[in-house]
């Protein structure tokens, strides 16, 4: 096994602080000892006789078919490896990755609590092989698509829906924060694409290593789970920008500029459950809320620059407030024009989503962008995967969605499509598996 770090939240694992960046940031490893993919590659002689490039944009390297087959060093991108055990679990703090899926179980009508046992346990050894860059399953069970990648970066996040305690016989242990979510004016939410009993969020840097996860936890739920619904989506690649810098979505905003940082002082209680809450299990875990918002981006794209500016509140090019400054400088919500109209608009998206005008709610977005192709009427379904983490969700995300919900003026130009929300775990620490200390107690 290789000794992986802490995942402990800490300043440098800030979801933003790492996009783009080429340092691996904490909680993250350049990948180690072990028998990597890479080495399994290289002794079962299947490197091609035209050599095998190994890296990402701007740090490509060849690997000759004339070398003695030893592993080259893998690029930046490929060698981040981010720990799987810890006080929380990976997917929360991690710097966003370029690549996501989301995949959403219901359990077997015949499996139990028994079986969800015995599949956390058979999935967190899973997690702990794909984060670490090693084979999913035994050799030549393999399914082979990630043999010559490293680590890239990969994170494995479990979620328990609001149907898993009823399923599982644990209703007594079910956490208020799992109660339903309010139905909100505009939601058009399609059922067969939310909830789930069983929640499982992948992230890593390159495609396939991503798409090797995915197919490894769906093959490894075996009769025990079956899909409910799956979403892929995508983040800007690290390297891609000269400097380090809070992601774009689809509409072209930067997003993610005023998320709490890890160094806040209240951080942890605002997205981490304290011990002490009632159910002692979750201590150390969070609560996420994923939404799939699509975003009519005809609609959006007809507006001109100042308009989309109004929309938001902030500047496109850098994500600074209307009120001037860059992009971290805090947003005047008082200032007015020579006009005497507020300068952020009073249904601008940051004015209503802001903490202080929310009664200090906060959540961590970690979002990832999606794209499900064309319609039949010639527009993209696209949009934002929208998954934020909080202690509570009623102190996270159901106030401010309601605020949002009353008047907030992007909500013209998105519609949310599916909904789902989960108890999510604190890490396993070594030895345990995600979940361990509800379903053994
Ligand atoms: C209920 C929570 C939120 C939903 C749903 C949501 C959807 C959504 N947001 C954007 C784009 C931006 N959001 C920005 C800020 C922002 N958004 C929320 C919450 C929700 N957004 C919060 C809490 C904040 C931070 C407010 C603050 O503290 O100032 C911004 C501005 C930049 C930033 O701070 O990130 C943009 C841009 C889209 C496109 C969207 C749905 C598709
Ligand atoms: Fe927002």
């Amino acid at each position: 096994m290789n000794p992986v770090a802490a995942n402990a939240s800490t300043p440098s694992s800030d979801p933003e602080a790492g996009q783009g960046s080429q340092a691996p940031a904490s909680g993250q490893r350049a990948a180690g000892d072990g028998p990597s993919r890479r080495r399994l590659l290289a002794t079962a002689g299947a490197v091609g006789a035209a050599g095998l490039t190994v890296g990402a944009a701007g740090g490509a390297l060849a690997h000759s078919a004339t070398d003695d087959h030893a592993p080259t060093a893998l690029s930046t991108v490929g060698s981040r490896e981010v720990a799987f055990h810890g006080k929380h679990q990976p997917g929360i703090t991690t710097p966003m990755q370029a690549h996501g899926h989301l995949i959403a179980f219901d359990l077997a009508p015949s499996a139990g609590r028994k079986e969800a046992t015995a599949l956390m346990r058979r999935w967190s050894a899973l997690a702990g092989e794909l984060m670490a860059g090693r084979t999913a399953e035994h050799a030549g069970a393999d399914t082979g698509v990630a043999l010559d990648a490293g680590p890239s970066s990969t994170t494995v996040t479990f979620g328990f829906g609001r149907t898993f305690f009823d399923r599982t016989g644990l209703v007594a242990r079910r956490p208020e924060g799992l109660d339903p979510l309010p139905a909100f004016s505009a939601d058009q939410l399609d059922a067969q694409r939310s909830h789930g009993d069983l929640w499982v969020q992948i992230g890593a840097d390159d495609a396939l290593v991503a798409f090797h996860a995915l197919r490894a936890v769906q093959r490894a739920a075996g009769k025990t789970a079956r899909v409910r619904w799956q979403m892929n989506g995508f983040n800007r690649s690290p390297g891609a920008t000269e400097q380090p810098m809070t992601t774009r979505n689809l509409m072209g905003q930067v997003d993610g500029t005023n998320n709490p940082k890890p160094s806040d002082q209240d951080f942890d209680q605002r997205i981490f459950v304290a011990a002490g809450s009632g159910q002692e299990w979750l201590t150390g875990g969070s609560f996420a809320v994923v939404r799939r918002i699509r975003m009519l981006l005809d609609d959006w794209e007809a507006l001109s620059l100042n308009h989309q500016e109004a929309v938001i509140g902030r500047r496109k090019s850098d994500g600074a407030p209307l009120t001037g400054g860059e992009e971290t400088t805090e947003l005047a919500l008082d200032e007015r024009g020579t006009d005497g109209k507020l300068v952020i608009r009073e249904n601008a998206h940051a004015r209503i989503s802001a903490p202080e005008q929310n009664g200090g709610a906060a959540m961590l977005r970690r979002p990832f962008s999606y794209h499900d192709g064309i319609g039949p009427d010639g527009t993209p379904d696209a949009g934002l995967l929208f998954i934020c983490w909080q202690a509570d969700p009623l102190r996270g995300f159901v106030p401010v969605q309601r605020k949002l919900d009353r008047g907030d003026a992007l909500s013209e130009f998105i519609r949310h499509e599916a909904s789902g929300l989960y108890a999510v775990p604190g890490g396993a620490r070594e030895g345990e598996y995600v979940g361990q200390r509800l379903l053994e107690s």
